[in-house]
């Protein structure tokens, strides 16, 4: 998952993509970059790293003009690498291109032997990079028809917003797997993977980009196209679940509130006699307020979250995996000592986080130590922009709930129900994607995808 922003018509276009892109930052940590336009030349910055190291007053100054985009990234498909970092620029024909991704595209790479066959030649190993290529071919039909052409090719999960010298243009994949919005500021537009980068701003939120829309934001104003005709959505019920900021609105909800619902669902299917709830810090915590206020259970704090760590899951290694959970989350021995407590967390992908901090806790003194997850196993591997990657890796893929419970070491493991899953979503599972628990993928994914398939 990345995060996407841009600007459109505001004289300080380069610091609002930075505060934007800071308050992007959870949903991509390998690096970050941004192009800005003054309406002629387009510049451009990217590094490795987090977003106030990559970028400063100095290089910000470099950086003029009104019009940005930018990009924090989440590696799904090419390594973390400078050259994969976002947006990716080109000039074609005189003209300067800086795209910025978010999402997983599923038949990159037929589309990129193709491209190859005729000649093209890549610079990265992501999935992106053929969007570009596209667009360039069809370029001599204006770019709105370059992307309503290259939406016909590419497969798969795309919000997008591209930046020409004298235009932002956003575009989504007719799912709408990923978010997008729209937003104003001091008469300008700004276009953000989530609201919570509007709210820094002070941006007021308009509209979401609709799902196979393309939206031209220019001199005269906003343009909307049909790019490709939508005709059921696929929202990733995991940007509710884990992924975006409890203080977002994504597809038209409050992410706190959803996942507040996730935890009255797990009150429901399981209520536990314990002495008190708690949550893995941060993404638990609103399922687990949930889950104390349905059952009356009193709430504590049995982990304390060192702040000066990003998120766990979405670092490319298992070794800085490991390593960051145990810096992360640290038990406090005088609250669960001779205690029966439920833990809730949002999600348990490979395991990373409960086993050892399971143990950690068990060291404190804990009497009984009953896990409770809001959503259901994650069996099926991710490849709409989720680095769920091989079933392999996945602990719910290979095995049962018993098994997991006795690997992890737990007295009591649940989890949230399918049907809980989809109360908590308002009773309409059909207009997201839960392929990851199902198997059901609403775009046809071919065997052997995988994260490194453009790096040979
Ligand atoms: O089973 P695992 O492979 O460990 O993955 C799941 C864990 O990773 C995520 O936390 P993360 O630390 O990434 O982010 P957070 O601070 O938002 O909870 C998620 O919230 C789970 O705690
Ligand atoms: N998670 C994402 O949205 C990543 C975008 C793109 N697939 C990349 O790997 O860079
Ligand atoms: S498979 Fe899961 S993580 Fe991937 S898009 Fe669908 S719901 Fe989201
Ligand atoms: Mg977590």
């Amino acid at each position: 998952m990345c995060g996407i922003f841009g600007v459109f018509g505001h004289k300080e276009a380069a610091k609002l993509t930075y505060f934007g892109l800071y308050a992007l930052q959870h949903r991509g940590q390998e690096s970050a970059g941004m192009a800005v336009s003054d309406g002629r030349e387009v510049r451009e910055y990217r590094a490795l790293g987090l977003v106030p190291d990559v970028f400063d007053e100095e290089i910000l100054s470099r950086l003029p003009g009104h019009i940005a985009v930018g990009h924090v990234r989440y590696s799904t498909t090419g390594s973390t690498t400078v050259k994969n970092a976002q947006p990716f620029c080109v000039t074609h024909g005189g003209c300067t291109l800086a795209l910025a991704h978010n999402g997983n595209l599923v038949n990159a790479h037929e589309i990129r032997t193709e491209l190859e066959a005729q000649g093209s030649i890549f610079q990265t190993t992501m999935d992106s990079e053929v969007i570009v290529h596209l667009l360039a071919k069809a370029s001599r039909r204006g770019i709105v028809e370059a992307i309503r052409e290259a939406m016909e090719v590419i497969r798969g999960a795309y919000s997008v917003v591209l930046l020409l010298p004298d235009r932002l243009i956003a575009f989504r994949d007719p799912h709408g797997f990923r978010p997008l919005c729209l937003g104003m500021v001091n008469g300008g537009y700004v276009v953000s993977s989530e609201t919570c980068a509007l709210d820094l701003i002070q941006a007021q939120y308009l509209r979401d980009i609709r799902p196979g829309e393309i939206l031209v934001i220019d001199e005269n104003g906003l343009h909307s196209y049909e790019g490709v005709k939508s005709e059921a959505t696929a929202y990733c019920i995991f940007e509710f679940i884990y992924f975006a900021r409890p203080d977002s609105y994504i597809f038209g909800e409050n992410v706190y509130a959803f996942r507040k619902r996730l935890g009255q669902g797990l009150a429901r299917e399981r209520p536990l006699e314990v002495d008190f709830v708690m949550p893995f810090p941060d993404s638990g915590n609103y399922a687990a307020i949930g889950y104390a206020q349905a059952t009356g259970l009193p709430f504590e704090m049995g982990v304390i979250r060192n702040h000066y760590v990003g998120r766990t899951f979405i670092q490319p290694s298992a070794g800085m995996r490991d390593f960051s959970v145990r810096v992360k989350l640290n038990p406090v021995r005088e609250i669960l000592r001779g205690k029966r407590v439920a833990v809730v967390d949002d999600s348990l992908v490979r395991g990373t986080t409960s086993r050892t901090r399971v143990k950690a806790i068990r060291e404190t003194g804990a009497l009984e130590i009953h896990m409770l997850i809001s959503c259901p196993p994650i069996r099926y591997p991710c490849f709409y922009g989720i680095d769920f990657p091989t079933p392999g890796e996945l602990i719910a893929a290979k095995h049962s709930v018993e098994e997991i419970r006795r690997y992890l070491e737990l007295d009591g493991l649940y989890y949230l129900s399918l049907e809980g899953l989809i109360a908590a979503a308002g009773g309409d599972g059909k207009r997201f994607c839960l392929a990851c628990f199902t198997g059901e993928y609403p775009v046809p994914v071919r065997e052997g995808l995988r994260k490194d398939i453009l790096e040979r």
